[in-house]
């Protein structure tokens, strides 16, 4: 008798990393936008971190809960129907893979462009498939988050002295910005806890390349940011606060002053995490190198000259754990 053998049937589960739950850790620093000292303390986070928690930043819970029940609406939508408007080009529904060189996650996701002039076929079309309603909250809620990021980068221009204050926002604020918009489902992710005590990665290591990026997430945990010591840490969930990441583009514009930070996240085991990020860039043509008004005397670049344009296109080109500024940096001479 011929046994004919079943076809290998890929288990996404086997492609998708794990990791052991991390402590929560209590030391992110918090920075109150109406504090008079929030410019000094927002640039030794950044610089230390690259990282913090933004509370009394004016947007109020149900502005945000509002988005988060559209974006629920359509992660509960049948698989056909989240797939008409994928799979991501980079723009459009992803579901378990991230970016285009082979990178998964226990994730799905919507990417937009937030840029009406150079909006995506992609964009268009998850507006077109999703009731107004969805397209009034993304919107409203994307320039909110447009202000909270320009405000936090005017008091970073004035913590680290530099004129005009302007230098980093006004990027966000051209009509020919280059920002992003994401909003992520992590589903639980019980049967694997069960087996082996560890959670599945939803979104793996990586740095964001942009200027910076405004987070907020529901309830669930799982976002965690790597430390100066090479350490990972869990950052406690908060729904009213948002989170600053900096981003690859800013530590070039301050030289290395600021860090873009490393951060990935763990799906939970039982309860499903939703995330709205904004990622601030500027426009595709400008140049990303440190600013003038910043450097010190005889002070020289630490990267080679490159435009937000020829980043991006070598970061599409890269694995979202990959070190891209590592390619523009310039080579230091060892003096012995
Ligand atoms: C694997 C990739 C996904 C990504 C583009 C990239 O090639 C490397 C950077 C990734 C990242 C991380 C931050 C943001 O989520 C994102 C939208 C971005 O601008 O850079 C993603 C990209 C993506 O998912 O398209
Ligand atoms: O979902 C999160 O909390 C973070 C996701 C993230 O880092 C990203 O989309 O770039
Ligand atoms: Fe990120």
């Amino acid at each position: 008798m011929v046994v004919l053998s079943q076809p290998a049937v890929l288990d996404p589960l086997s492609l998708i990393k794990t990791c052991k739950p991390t402590s929560v850790f209590t030391g992110i620093p918090e920075i109150d936008l109406t504090d008079p000292e929030a410019k000094t303390l927002l640039v030794k986070a950044c610089e230390e971190f690259g990282f913090f928690k933004l509370v009394n930043h004016g947007v109020p819970l149900n502005f945000m809960t509002r988005l988060e029940e559209q974006a629920l609406n359509f992660f509960t939508l049948s698989q056909s129907e989240k797939d008409k408007v994928g799979p991501p080009d980079p723009f459009g529904y992803g579901s378990k893979t991230i970016g285009p060189n082979g990178d998964v996650g226990w994730i799905e996701y919507l990417l937009l462009n937030t840029n009406p002039q150079i909006n995506s076929h992609k964009t268009l079309a998850i507006f077109r498939a999703n009731p107004e309603i969805f397209r009034s909250a993304v919107e409203d809620y994307i320039s909110a988050m447009k202000s909270v990021g320009c405000e936090v980068l005017e008091l970073i221009a004035d913590g680290l002295g530099i004129e005009p204050r302007n230098v980093l926002s006004r990027l966000l604020k051209d009509e020919k910005s280059d920002s992003y918009f994401r909003l992520n489902h992590y589903p639980p992710c019980p049967e694997l806890q069960a087996l082996s005590g560890r959670n599945l990665v939803g979104f793996g290591e990586h740095t964001d390349p942009q200027i910076i990026s405004v987070l907020r997430s529901n309830t669930t945990s799982g976002l965690q940011i790597c430390l100066k010591d090479g350490s990972w840490v869990a950052v406690p969930s908060d729904p009213y606060s948002l989170f600053i990441i900096v981003g690859d583009s800013l530590q070039v514009m301050t030289n290395g002053r600021l860090r873009s930070v490393k951060h990935r996240v763990l799906a939970d085991t039982k309860r499903s995490r939703i995330s709205m990020i904004y990622f601030g860039g500027p426009p595709l043509s400008e140049k990303i190198a440190p600013l003038a008004s910043l450097m010190e005397e005889g002070e020289e670049s630490l990267y080679k000259e490159f435009s937000w344009s020829e980043y991006k296109k070598s970061a599409y080109k890269s694995r979202l754990a990959d070190y891209r500024l590592g390619l523009f940096e310039k080579p230091t001479s060892i003096i012995q």
